[in-house]
């Protein structure tokens, strides 16, 4: 079983939020949750499970919650799960405003390494992730009456993971206990037929309009059109801040360096002089995403650019314009050739209104589409869930360490592929190679350490001032090998675990990497050794001064599908399919350029990149893997 990892208790402040005013309750009571309220409640208290769809902005997540604690729960426990910790951390902290009493008092939070809950606290919002692990630890989450799971549409592996613990606790569990699964955008009958005995209820009606504009022609550059229109709407739109969908960090990164830097002061309507640039995406520490949250300095207008995890589940104040670009980076798995493709894609219709459904809750808003109406037209109606998408041995894996033992057994809400779930050593198989290549030359420890490090993403945070990202690339460097980033992903595992427990949350910090991704990773290293050792293959380490050729072998005999040279320009040409790549920024090789690599995968950005690499020797493919390199080196 997965090892538990409680949250860090913080310092709870014993200031209560001021009582809202008059004005700010008859708000809330305008709210079209409220008046289903009567309707609500008697869906969720006669039924086990209940299914809520209501519009994004109607109320649903800081309302439902509170009716239920100021109606039959008073005395017992409410849970909310969101899909991020930012959503966590946001809608309690607002419910708290509203009930007018202390964060970790009666209204509370708790997501990794950061807990504001105590034992009084009745309603808590929780990451899906967490409660997720707390389902673990205690399958029947005895301590919760009514377990709601908020944007259950998000259908991550935990959402998905958590689903199936709910309706096996559905079967067992005996006393009077409610399920509740809310979403703006939900496929309402799928869930009601997973769940037997589920009901249906809708709650109709929005607050505010949003109007949607639709561009006439189709667009070259999504980041082009983003920044113009930002600069549109500043110059011609009256008051209210701005939120610009992109696909990642370095986009946004550079999107707001662009603005910051070149002075956009435009002098926009209403005589807002400049833009503010905020930056929002999951790398970046919790202090800095609350920066959204935040009122831009007066005179200036906030431009918030963030990828899909600003998407559901939040408000932000003063938010009044859309920018949606229509795209998304996500992983997928490309099963003929073999490799996991993290690539900028179209969004679902549901994502497409989860974005607008940002603007409109505190006042009308717009949204600006930067695709016509047509490519509207065509997009996909929900997301594929992320466990129909991604690898499926390393969601298995995944799975795995969130301590779900048998995972051919589970009941997903969308089984994936059994015969795919047969394979003894859970991972993708090039995965699985290297594991064994390297349980026979002595370093199977070492090579579960690579593995699970490549299970994670975003092992190390850029941070957002020069100085921050001028911290972290110090850090990087701390722990640089030459041959690679697998090596030096190894090195960072092998100096984590050296840590004390208790000192590894201040040594994370210290080098500017993610807890949260090192803990994943952590988890996902203990199951890799377990099955190592269930299969009775060694589980030995090179010393620390050992030179890792061994291992750098042992990648070659697992990647060797992915190996490129180098090409007198620079770029590299995959060996097997003549493939033109480059190596990407993020590479501790990006400096360094060797004869020969071998990477994991495959990122297409504006290029090729290959991501994740190794230096590896030519002569060691014709002696590794004489089967397929004598034909490719010879031609
Ligand atoms: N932090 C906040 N500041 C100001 N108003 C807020 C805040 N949080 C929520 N509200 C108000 O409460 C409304 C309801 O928000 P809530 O998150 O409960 O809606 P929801 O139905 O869950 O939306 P979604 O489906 O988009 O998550 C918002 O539209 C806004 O008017």
């Amino acid at each position: 079983m997965a090892s538990q990892h409680p949250p860090k208790r913080r310092k709870l402040s014993n200031e209560a939020f001021p009582k809202l005013r008059d004005a700010e309750v008859q708000k809330l009571r305008e709210l079209p949750v409220w008046e289903a309220r009567q309707a609500v409640l008697e869906g969720i208290c006669s039924n086990q499970v209940y299914v809520i769809v209501g519009e994004t902005g109607s109320g649903k997540t800081t309302q439902i919650p509170k009716f239920l604690h100021q109606s039959r729960f008073k005395k017992d426990k409410i849970i909310c799960t969101q899909p991020r910790r930012v959503a966590a951390i946001a809608n309690a902290t607002r419910v708290a405003k509203e009930m007018g009493c202390k964060l970790g008092g009666l209204v509370g939070y708790a997501v990794r390494f950061d807990d504001a809950s105590t034992p009084e606290t009745k309603i808590r919002y929780v990451t899906d992730g967490l409660l997720l692990r707390e389902a673990v630890a205690d399958p029947l989450l005895q301590q919760y009456k009514v377990i709601i799971v908020d944007e259950a549409h998000e259908r991550t592996l935990d959402t998905d993971a958590l689903l199936g613990l709910l309706k096996r606790m559905q079967r067992v569990r005996k006393d009077d206990f409610h399920i509740v699964l809310m979403s703006a955008t939900l496929d309402a009958g799928k869930y009601a037929s997973f769940f037997p005995g589920a009901k249906v209820g809708l709650v109709q009606g929005r607050q505010h309009t949003v109007q949607v504009m639709y561009t006439k022609q189709a667009q070259e550059s999504y980041l082009d059109a983003a920044l113009t229109t930002v600069l549109q709407i500043h110059a011609r739109e009256p008051v209210g801040d701005i939120l610009a969908f992109l696909t990642g960090q370095e986009e946004i990164d550079a999107l707001c360096n662009l603005v910051r830097s070149r002075g956009l002061h435009t002098k926009g309507a209403d005589g807002q002089e400049k833009l503010h640039p905020v930056a929002i995406y999951a790398a970046l520490p919790a202090e800095q995403q609350a920066q959204v949250f935040e009122t831009a300095p007066l005179g200036t207008r906030k431009v918030i650019f963030a990828t899909n995890i600003a998407e559901t589940a939040l408000t932000i104040p003063g938010l009044r314009y859309v920018v949606d670009t229509g795209v998304v980076k996500q992983r997928s798995y490309q099963s003929r050739a073999g490799v996991d493709l993290l690539a900028v894609v179209p969004i679902s219709k549901a994502q497409a209104r989860q974005r607008s459904g940002r603007a409109g809750r505190e006042a009308p808003g717009k949204t600006f589409r930067l695709y016509t109406e047509a490519e509207f037209e065509k997009l996909e109606a929900t997301t594929t869930p992320e466990i129909l998408r991604v690898n499926l041995a390393s969601a298995v894996l995944q799975l795995k360490a969130l301590g779900i033992p048998d995972v051919r057994a589970f009941d997903f809400v969308d089984p994936p592929p059994l015969p795919a779930l047969m394979a003894r050593l859970p991972v993708d198989p090039r995965y699985a190679k290297i594991l064994l290549a390297a349980a026979g030359s002595g370093c199977a420890e070492d090579a579960a350490a690579i593995v699970a490090m490549a299970s994670v993403e975003q092992v190390f945070i850029s941070g957002r001032t020069e100085q921050q990202r001028q911290a972290s690339m110090q850090a990087r460097q701390r722990f640089r090998r030459p041959q690679g980033d697998h090596i030096t992903a190894l090195a960072v595992l092998r100096a984590f675990l050296a840590t004390g427990k208790g000192k590894r949350g201040e040594w994370c910090a210290q080098n500017c990497i993610s807890g949260r991704a090192m803990q994943r990773c952590h988890r996902i290293f203990d199951q890799l050794c377990g099955l190592l050792q269930a299969m009775k293959l060694p589980l030995e380490r090179l010393g620390d001064n050992q030179d890792p050729e061994p291992l750098q072998r042992a990648l070659t005999c697992g990647l060797f599908l992915h190996a490129a040279r180098r090409q007198p320009d620079g770029t590299y040409k995959v060996i097997g399919t003549g493939q033109e790549v480059s190596i990407h920024p993020s590479s501790v090789l990006s400096g360094s350029k060797p004869d020969c690599i071998v990477f994991n995968e495959l990122v297409f950005t504006r290029r090729n990149y290959a991501r994740t690499m190794c230096s590896i020797q030519i002569p060691w493919l014709t002696e590794l893997v004489p089967s397929y390199f004598t034909k490719h080196i010879a031609r």
